[in-house]
């Protein structure tokens, strides 16, 4: 059984894939306490990897994204690969303390000062707070390399400091721009 804040069908609001389709499945709970994390993910209800894929079956898109909370704490192998069978792309959002399954198609980690253990990383998508120096984030193998302003708060200093270190590319969380989930 794998606890399970919820499941939603929307856009993916951030980073490499913005725009796609795709099925949220937010899992409860979470390792570290940011704190401006925008999520609400301690409550939740207990669900067999059946009744997840029969979700996961209903939904046209191709794409399900992983998250939380911390996803890491609740999928292994037999999850990904029942989401694999049913056709899915999968993709997780995971802020890189834990170890994932490596069939993961699509691994996004946003680093929050803990160590990261990931094996592989395709972007990283820093919160900009303008407290922390995000450089040393470039340090970790990835393909993209992303900052995200904090609650949409402060996207002109982001941009601004983009400009300045090109190696970044700007996400917006498009989704809270269009009032969708
Ligand atoms: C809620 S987290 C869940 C997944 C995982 N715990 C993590 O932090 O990557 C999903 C994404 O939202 C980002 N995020 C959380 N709070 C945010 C905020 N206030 N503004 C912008 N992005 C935020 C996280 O950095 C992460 O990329
Ligand atoms: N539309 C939409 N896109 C997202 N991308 C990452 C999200 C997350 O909370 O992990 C998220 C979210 O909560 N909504
Ligand atoms: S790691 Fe992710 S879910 Fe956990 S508190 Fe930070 S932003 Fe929120
Ligand atoms: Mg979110």
């Amino acid at each position: 059984m794998r606890k399970i804040n919820e499941i939603f069908y929307s856009l993916q609001g951030e980073g490499f894939h913005t725009g796609t389709p795709a099925l949220f499945i937010r899992f409860s709970g979470c390792n570290l306490k940011c704190p401006f994390c925008d999520t609400q993910h301690e409550e939740g209800r207990w669900m067999d990897d059946e009744a997840i894929w029969a979700e996961v079956a209903a939904c046209p898109a191709r794409m399900v994204i992983l998250t939380g909370g911390e996803p890491s704490l609740w999928i292994d192998d037999a999850l990904i690969d029942g989401l694999h069978r049913l056709g899915k792309y999968v993709c997780i959002e995971t802020n890189g303390t834990r170890k994932v399954p490596a069939g993961i198609d699509w691994v996004t980690c946003s680093p929050k000062g803990a160590p990261v253990v990931l094996d592989r990383i395709d972007e990283v998508k820093v919160v900009f707070t303008g407290e922390e120096d995000v450089e040393v984030y470039r340090q970790l193998p990835a393909k993209q390399y992303y900052l995200q302003p904090c609650s949409c708060r402060n996207t002109e200093e982001v941009v601004d400091y983009i400009l300045k270190h090109p190696e970044w590319r700007l996400s917006l969380q498009t989704h809270k721009w269009i009032q969708i989930r």
